[in-house]
């Protein structure tokens, strides 16, 4: 009693109900008042079709012994024209459900992912934030108006349980509590199970991930070379059945349990209904009932325990559908942590447009060492600098933190005088472009792909070629059957396939197509090849028009042309000046530049 008690207080402490009621509200009020309407005319319907039913049975039982059918036909006509009525009503509102279930979908699913858009970089690098999103996923976009069809089918059954009750007082009181009896431990072993998979499911989201993340490597277009180079599929396909396994294992553990338990339970419901029945045969013997009662009963007794059933459905649904509302709730609770001021404070006049790095140090919000440590770098306006450093001495890490994915832990990045903190991050955002070394490919049309650089700004196909041109990417587009237009990538009917250098000159020019005052090149053009790329590098002050740029090379020849070069060994700057100085110098970049 103890433990029901407190599985009660649990479940109502962690009830989304008002929450849940409340959104469906806000989605549509005018649709939930008219599912309500439904609702409640379908619920007094099937009173009414249990009335009539009684009335006509009760004419025929007290009919005059005479011929006269009138009064018979009359109770006919209503019960039948009530139960016309009933099936009109239950058919609408199934309708009127739908309509409301699919408003009350879409709008969970664009909040699903207009939320997603809206949270840190950093959550994406955040296991426990990974568990949360796949789970609110997993959850359903129907998982809300499910809670409502839940109440709905309460409500329902609650109705005509009472209905049922009055019509079994009158034949023996005995019969409802004993009905209840009977149903109580059905009610409690679903919510009880419907628990327990839950958690399980919650505590088992981490490997199935990992399942799902080695299915897309077997599957994924992706990996497919690679995998079939290494013969790999083999290997993956034994780790990602083992893991299958056991979760097969465990839920048909689960299972098996529920089936054995929900058994024994029929089994004792249905003797129980059977001894009731032999209580009132016994009743008709002992001259106790009417043979009217015992019809009465057997109509509706069977139809009660299927009511009951549905309660207990519509309750361990509710119970069920709530748990899983608490994914989705907890993916709305989260907020990101990134702030942002309101949108006017970049366009206040200011002293500069340099970008200036100022005893900045960082660490991943998870990692226990610093990354960065006391950089400082400057990159004038118009300018081209060049950054370079052995494989993890932080230069990636730099460029998340120019990009605003991250705030610095201490020290700030600023344009001129003003910390890019107190800027509008879309607007900061919108004054710096980047070729990440793992870029998108689009698998869209080669003037979307370049568009996306600048997507507020009104298409402007002279500008998306003029950008096409200076990343090198024009000669091969109007190659193409249609194009600009063509589609790229290999995932759509008519797709076309491109080199990954083209790829990247692509990429290139989305980010000369943007606005932006700096343009960052991380290893942008490890893909291309020498002669592309210094054709590319030669004229880049040229093409980016007064911009500056952060190029990120291991190609030290690439490098050579900026106006001053960073190098950064070890989470901090070491050396920086021109080419010629540093190669005088004889320090880590000669060094590099010689190898
Ligand atoms: N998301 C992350 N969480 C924790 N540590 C990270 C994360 N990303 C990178 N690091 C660590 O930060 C350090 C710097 O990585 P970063 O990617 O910035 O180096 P890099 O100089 O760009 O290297 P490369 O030349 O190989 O691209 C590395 O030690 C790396 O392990």
């Amino acid at each position: 009693m103890i433990n029901i008690k407190f599985n009660v207080k649990n479940l109502y402490r962690n009830l989304y109900l008002g929450k849940t009621l409340n959104l469906i509200w806000q989605i549509s009020p005018v649709q939930a008042t008219v599912s309500l309407l439904f609702l409640l005319s379908e619920n007094i319907c099937w009173i009414g079709t249990m009335y009539t039913l009684k009335l006509l049975i009760d004419r025929l039982i007290n009919r005059p012994v005479t011929h006269n059918t009138d009064g018979i036909t009359a109770a006919i006509l209503l019960a039948g024209g009530v139960a016309i009525l009933y099936g009109c009503v239950k058919s609408i509102s199934s309708f009127v459900n739908e309509r409301q279930s699919a408003a009350v979908n879409n709008y969970i699913d664009k909040q699903i992912h207009q939320h997603t858009i809206g949270l840190d970089y950093s959550c994406y690098e955040d296991p426990a934030y990974l568990d949360i999103l796949k789970r609110a996923r997993e959850a359903g976009v129907d998982r809300p108006y499910a809670v409502v069809l839940s109440l709905q089918e309460i409500g329902r059954n609650v109705a005509m349980l009472a209905s049922m009750g009055y019509i079994l007082i009158s034949i023996d009181w005995i019969l409802p509590p004993l009905l209840c009896l009977f149903v109580a431990p059905l009610l409690i072993i679903r919510i009880k199970f419907s628990k327990s998979l839950y958690l399980w499911q919650r505590k088992h989201t981490g490997i199935e991930r990992e399942a799902s993340y080695l299915s897309s490597l077997i599957t994924g277009d992706m990996s497919a070379k690679e995998i079939r180079s290494f013969s790999l599929g083999q290997h993956l396909l034994t780790k990602y059945g083992k893991i299958k396994e056991t979760l097969l294992t465990h839920q048909l553990k689960h299972s098996r349990r529920r089936t054995v338990i929900e058994l024994v339970s029929t089994i004792v419901t249905t003797a129980a209904f059977f001894a009731v029945t032999a209580y009132i045969i016994f009743g008709i013997m002992n001259g106790k009932t009417s043979v009217g009662d015992i019809a009465v009963f057997l109509v509706i007794f069977p139809q009660s325990f299927s009511v009951m059933q549905g309660l207990a459905g519509g309750i361990s649904g509710l119970y069920q559908n709530n748990r899983y509302l608490a994914d989705i709730f907890a993916l709305f609770k989260l907020k990101p942590t990134i702030e942002s001021a309101a949108f006017t404070a970049l366009t206040e006049k200011r002293e500069s447009n340099d970008f200036v790095v100022e005893n900045l140090s960082f660490k991943y919000p998870h990692a226990t060492e610093y990354v960065l440590e006391n950089i400082h770098l400057h990159i004038p306006a118009g300018q081209v600098i060049g950054l370079v450093g052995l494989n993890g001495a932080g230069k990636s890490t730099l460029i998340k933190l120019l990009c605003r994915l991250y705030d610095p832990l201490e020290g700030m990045i600023r344009i001129g005088n003003k910390d890019i903190r107190e800027l509008n991050i879309n607007e900061y955002r919108s004054k710096v472009s980047v070729v990440f070394q793992d870029f998108v490919k689009y698998n869209l049309s080669a003037n979307e792909n370049i568009r996306l650089g600048n997507i507020h700004a009104p298409f402007n196909p002279t500008g998306i070629k003029k950008a096409a041109e200076d990343a090198g990417a024009a000669t091969y587009i109007n190659d193409f059957p249609d194009q600009y237009d063509t589609v790229l990538g290999r995932t759509f009917e008519n797709g076309h396939e491109i080199s990954i250098g083209q790829w990247q000159r692509l990429a290139i020019a989305r980010a000369f197509y943007s606005k932006s005052q700096l343009v960052i090149l991380d290893e942008a053009t490890s893909a291309l090849d020498t002669i592309a790329e210094h054709e590319l590098l030669a004229n880049i002050k040229q093409k980016l028009g007064g911009r500056s740029a952060l190029v990120i090379s291991h190609r030290l020849s690439t490098i050579q042309q900026a106006d001053l070069i960073y190098v950064m060994g070890d989470k901090k700057i070491i050396e920086y000046g021109t080419h010629e100085m540093l190669i005088q110098k004889k320090g880590t970049y000669a060094a590099l530049f010689k190898s």
